[in-house]
């Protein structure tokens, strides 16, 4: 396994950052995303492996294979977050750290979207602070792996 490798994961409409309701999620993208946890990744001396789906499955697969070569994870499940026994068992099977990463504040919003079926699990959990918690959500994890 690396130690020098991060797998980041996008769900669901995160692909449509950037138009999708801007007035919740800001006017940066996917790719924004992408730049911004390379970039910060790259502090330590990590690479990232960046994935994004709307598929579930897909997401999943991608977990898996991280046991091999990845040191953790920093995942935004998108709606996911709040449905998903399976991405929950996922993270949990690879025991892989992992940071969630929500760019809105999902306490402020609807009910449905306060609870998380992943946080209990999570090294790190960053929510309200926009693309930018992805940059605090890269550091605390690495900062929180063994040396
Ligand atoms: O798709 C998303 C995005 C989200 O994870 C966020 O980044 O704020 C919050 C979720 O409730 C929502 O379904």
């Amino acid at each position: 396994m690396s130690a020098r490798r991060l797998l980041l994961v996008n769900g669901p409409n995160l692909n449509l950052l950037g138009t999708r309701e801007p007035d919740v999620y800001g006017h940066q993208t996917l790719d924004d995303v992408v730049a911004l946890v390379s970039a910060t990744a790259a502090e330590s001396g990590h690479e990232v492996r960046a994935v994004q789906s709307n598929h579930e499955g897909v997401l999943i697969d991608a977990i898996h294979d991280a046991r091999h070569d990845c040191a953790a994870i920093v995942i935004n499940p998108g709606g996911l977050t709040h449905t998903s026994v399976v991405l929950r068992d996922a993270l949990a099977g690879v025991a892989l750290p992992f940071a969630e990463v929500h760019v809105s504040d999902v306490h402020a919003r609807e009910e449905f979207r306060h609870f998380s079926y992943l946080s209990d699990l999570a090294t790190v959990v960053v929510v309200g602070e926009g693309v930018a918690g992805y940059a605090r959500a890269v550091r605390e994890l690495v900062a929180a792996l063994p040396a």
